[in-house]
């Protein structure tokens, strides 16, 4: 079993048309982890595999910039969209919308005029989170962000390409527990304990003589032992996942306006709405900070 260390990441999106359909596939391979299929120009055609199976979500990940004349018919198009900002600046629209608005109203001669941000345009950012099922479960109630998250439906965790484990994502108050038997073994990273071992552990438990690294390491080892078993038993992955633990480690993709941004860190990072749990914080406080370094918010 390894254990992971809270985390995010932001994703830029890089100029142009061709970073326009790279920020797809960058996103939406997070849900299947099949990074291992991307190559030099293997993003167009994810993009078009995308949209072929109405698998539109994915595209809300690329953001698209445009500046556009007051009086351009296209003007009003974005004006009326919900999914679009314009800011109204001396004459001229400044358009931030997404992939998924352009492909689903036929309007992908606009990439034409795409552009870089500037100053005027409303900023989208796109963040790669690592946490605990549990986190994702509540970021994802901001549901006017798009997202995109790795499925444990279709995740085989038995397989090579995840180690044939499983993955926990460390919680806070198990972090912060005083220095004990396991601390070393947390610190490292992975836990693997043999047969005897684990056995030993459990009787501790069964026993009520285990402490609190002892019951939470037990429940997720026991965890871990059960979903392998039953996928070897020939359970598929979305069976066998309802064994597994909500600390059990997911990455999530969310692109959204820096105005809800804003929103998420009220509510994730400083608590204007009551405290935030400590495993949300440990990564909306640092990416708060980071974000009012980058984009000044
Ligand atoms: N691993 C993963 O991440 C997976 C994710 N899913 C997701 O589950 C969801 C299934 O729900 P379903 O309702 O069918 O899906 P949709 O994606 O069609 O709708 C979800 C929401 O997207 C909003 N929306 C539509 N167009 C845009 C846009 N251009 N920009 C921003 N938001 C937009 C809609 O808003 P409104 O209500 O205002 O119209 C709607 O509330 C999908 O989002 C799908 O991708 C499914 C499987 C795997
Ligand atoms: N209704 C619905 N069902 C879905 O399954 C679904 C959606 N909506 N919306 C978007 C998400 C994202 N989806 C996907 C589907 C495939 C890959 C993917 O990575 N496909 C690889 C092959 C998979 C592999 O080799 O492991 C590819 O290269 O296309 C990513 C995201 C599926 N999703
Ligand atoms: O059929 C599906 C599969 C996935 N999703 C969504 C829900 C989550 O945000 C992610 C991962 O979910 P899993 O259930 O772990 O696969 O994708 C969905 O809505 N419908």
């Amino acid at each position: 079993m390894k254990i992971n260390q809270p985390s995010f990441e932001i994703w830029e999106q890089q100029p142009g048309v061709d970073g326009v359909y790279r920020q797809v596939e960058r996103c939406g391979r997070v849900c299947y982890k099949s990074e291992n299929h991307q190559t030099a120009d293997s993003a167009r055609p994810f993009v078009e595999r995308m949209i072929a199976s109405k698998h539109t979500a994915m595209l809300e990940h690329a953001t698209i910039y445009l500046t556009l004349d007051e009086h351009d018919d296209r003007t009003d198009f974005y004006r009326h969209n919900r999914f679009t900002h314009v800011n109204m600046v001396d004459g001229k629209a400044y358009v931030t919308t997404n992939l998924r608005v352009l492909v689903e109203n036929g309007r992908m001669n606009d990439l034409k005029e795409l552009c870089e941000p500037t100053a005027l345009h409303e900023r989208r950012v796109t963040v790669h989170f690592t946490t605990q099922v549990a986190i994702t479960r509540e970021f994802n109630r901001h549901r006017v962000n798009s997202m995109a998250e790795q499925s444990t439906r279709y995740c085989n965790y038995s397989k090579e390409k995840f180690g044939a484990e499983i993955t926990i994502n460390l919680p806070q108050w198990v972090k912060e527990l005083p220095d004990g038997a396991w601390t070393s073994t947390i610190e490292e990273g992975t836990v693997s304990l043999d047969d005897d071992a684990f056995l030993a552990l459990t009787k501790k438990v069964v026993a009520g003589e285990a402490d609190a690294a002892d019951n939470w390491l037990f429940a997720n080892l026991a965890a871990e032992r059960a979903y392998l078993n039953l996928t070897a038993l020939g359970r598929k992955p979305q069976e066998a996942r309802v064994v597994l633990p909500l600390d059990t480690n997911t990455e999530l993709v969310h692109t959204a306006f820096l105005s809800d941004w804003k929103h998420f860190f009220d509510l994730r990072a400083l608590g204007t709405t009551g405290a935030p749990h400590p495993d949300a914080k440990a990564v909306a406080l640092p990416l708060y900070e980071e974000m009012k370094r980058r984009f000044s918010l």
